[in-house]
């Protein structure tokens, strides 16, 4: 069947499923896939196919906010897709997660719209338990480590997931989110977190951390750094990894 937005068709597609925002991300972690190919590259979706550690999957990219990652996630999970790993980067609210940090991302607030369209207010956006241990244990592992951060740090928490990039007149919920405990901020894990559950399907999110949420992005904020570039590098073999083992998981 083909999937009207994505075009991609569910014949095509594994069960296993990386999502990241850029399509030239995409394209790099589809690099590191060995028989990669490119299935579609349609609006701001581009898939790719592969092998990772001899396991089927595939990497997608969603573009930026949620009613389009939105998108996204239903028709890979139409299409077949029951395990998704999104792959971002997040602004930190904590000098402890400086830029080229990584956050794995256990749930998120939904500060965004598309999920107030799909769910009551209250009902949590979480991450699931297996796909998050999985990420924790392949970011942490030694072997992982040359690529490692400036700060060489992974925390595991809470991410918020907002519509808004820039200020307008209104004050973006920065400080209540950062003073309640959240560690950071991106704009698509909400919608993947509803959108899995809703639909039965598990998913988890590891960001890098590339400044910081609540200072003036557009003076200060430069995701191109040598320290971000090398978190980047991280989260994307940690979520290869971790999306292996849990193929082997299942399989055994
Ligand atoms: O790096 P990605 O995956 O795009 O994630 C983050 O970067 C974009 C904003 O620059 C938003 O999509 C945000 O969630
Ligand atoms: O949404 C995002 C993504 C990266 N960095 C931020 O500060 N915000």
């Amino acid at each position: 069947m083909l999937m009207p937005i994505l075009q991609i068709h569910s014949e095509d597609m594994p069960a296993y499923a990386i999502v990241c925002g850029d399509p030239a991300r995409a394209e790099k972690i589809s690099r590191k896939l060995e028989q990669a190919r490119e299935l579609a590259f349609s609006r701001e979706y581009r898939t790719f196919v592969g092998l990772y550690e001899g396991v089927e999957m595939a990497v997608v990219s969603h573009g930026v906010g949620s009613p389009g990652a939105a998108v996204c996630f239903e028709e890979l999970i139409r299409a077949g897709v029951t395990t998704l790993i999104r792959v971002g980067t997040a602004g930190s609210y904590t000098a402890d997660y400086p830029a080229g940090s990584l956050i794995v991302s256990t749930a998120a607030v939904r500060s965004d719209g598309l999920t107030r369209q799909l769910v009551p207010d209250g009902f949590p956006a979480v991450a699931d338990i297996g796909v998050t241990q999985a990420l924790i244990e392949a970011a942490q592992e030694k072997g992982n480590a040359d690529a490692a951060t400036a700060a060489g740090k992974v925390g595991v928490g809470i991410t918020v997931t907002l519509d808004a990039f820039f200020t307008g007149v209104e004050e973006i919920p920065h400080r209540k989110y950062k003073q309640a405990g959240a560690l950071a901020a991106e704009m698509e894990i909400a919608a993947l977190y509803i959108v899995s559950t809703l639909r039965g399907a598990r998913a988890g999110a590891i960001v890098a951390i590339d400044g910081f949420a609540d200072s003036d992005l557009a003076a200060e904020y430069d995701p191109h750094t040598d320290a971000v570039a090398h978190a980047v590098e991280h989260e994307m073999n940690a979520a290869l990894r971790a999306l292996a083992a849990l193929a082997r998981q299942d399989q055994a």
